[in-house]
């Protein structure tokens, strides 16, 4: 079984490192279209494998998608990342060349692979790599919320000294400023969240989560890797592996919470078919409210992308 990542920068790299040491794919090839920084970054990490002990083969590629035919599933991460001052839209213009142009070389080699997008603005790309690739639904999907549930798990963990491992929690809409953490659906071993919290300090975590990747652009000039890396990894393991396990990424929706032609996170099912499951789980009205507000600034920018018409 083949994994691609396209794009072998910060996310990339890290990405293909990750599904490598999982042991769980023959091969992961890495495609970027600077000239020889994949087939680096892949023999690299190939001779970690005799230190960590794993099977996977790494294979470098400079814009050679024969390399990638018949590849499982499609990380794509190709595109710039934002610097201090930014906002993850204004990429736009950018990356929405770069996600159509790769998508396409994916779709040729690899007809049946699932897609994930990494590059942002996330839930945009995920619109464009659904209009191009022509696909069915579940087979094109966004990572953003298992990244940003893992912030705001990391800092509860941080909060009530816990292990992160028992904080579970559920976060939806777009992957940006209005994203919508969930206290209601967040437990700490089945104890619901707010009994161990208070309101104050559960709400300025929840406000460090919408803006923790402005937080990481802010102390290192550019956009986060180990923890996008280490989500976009974590799919494909569900993927691969057909785990069945219940994430929340970024889908179409097509009526779900009220939402029509949308591309936002919602939590899913994710197994050997990609998508397996969009769940529609009771918000209240404050909730809801939120997701619909997080959707429109998402419209908004998918609106932006249909007016550049290259879709
Ligand atoms: N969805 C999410 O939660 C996250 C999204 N991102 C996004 O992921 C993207 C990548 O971020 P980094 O890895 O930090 O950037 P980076 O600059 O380290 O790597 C991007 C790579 O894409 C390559 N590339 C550009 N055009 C290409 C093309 N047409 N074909 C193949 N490769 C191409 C570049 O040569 C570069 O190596 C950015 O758009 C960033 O905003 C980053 C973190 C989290
Ligand atoms: O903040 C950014 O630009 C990159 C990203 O999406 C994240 O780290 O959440």
């Amino acid at each position: 079984m083949k994994v691609t990542v396209v794009g072998a920068g910060n996310v990339g790299a890290t990405c293909a490192q990750i599904v490598a040491e999982k042991n769980i794919v023959q091969e992961v090839v890495l495609l970027d279209i600077k000239e020889g920084v994949s087939e680096g970054k892949s023999l690299d990490l190939w001779q970690t494998a005799p230190v960590n002990y794993y099977d996977t083969r790494l294979v470098g590629s400079t814009n050679d998608y024969s390399k990638t035919a018949d590849s499982e599933v499609v990380v794509i991460t190709s595109g710039v990342p934002r610097k201090p001052g930014m906002s993850r839209d204004d990429l736009i213009s950018i990356n929405a060349g770069i996600v159509k142009s790769v998508t396409e070389n994916v779709v040729k080699y690899s007809p049946k692979a699932k897609i994930i997008i990494v590059s942002n603005p996330l839930d945009v790309m995920t619109y464009a790599a659904f209009a191009t690739a022509k696909k069915p639904k579940n087979e094109v999907m966004g990572m953003a919320g298992i990244l940003d549930t893992a912030r705001y798990r990391a800092f509860l963990a941080e909060a009530l000294d816990v292990s992160p491992r028992d904080i579970q929690a559920l976060l939806m809409g777009g992957h940006g400023d209005t994203m919508v953490p969930l206290p209601r659906y967040t437990t700490v071993s089945g104890i619901p969240v707010t009994e161990l919290i208070d309101k104050e300090k559960l709400d300025a975590i929840v406000e460090r989560t919408k803006k923790g990747g402005g937080e990481l652009v802010n102390l290192m000039g550019t956009s986060a890797w180990y923890a996008p890396g280490s989500a976009a990894a974590q799919m494909v393991e569900a993927i691969v592996m057909d785990q069945k396990r219940i994430f929340p990424c970024c889908v179409k929706l097509d009526g779900e919470y009220g939402l029509n032609d949308m591309f936002v996170g919602s939590p899913v099912k994710l197994g050997k078919n990609g998508v397996e499951e969009i769940l529609e789980v009771a918000l209240n009205e404050e909730e809801k409210e939120m997701l619909h507000s997080s959707a429109k600034a998402v419209k908004g920018v998918m609106d932006v992308l249909d007016g550049m018409n290259i879709l």
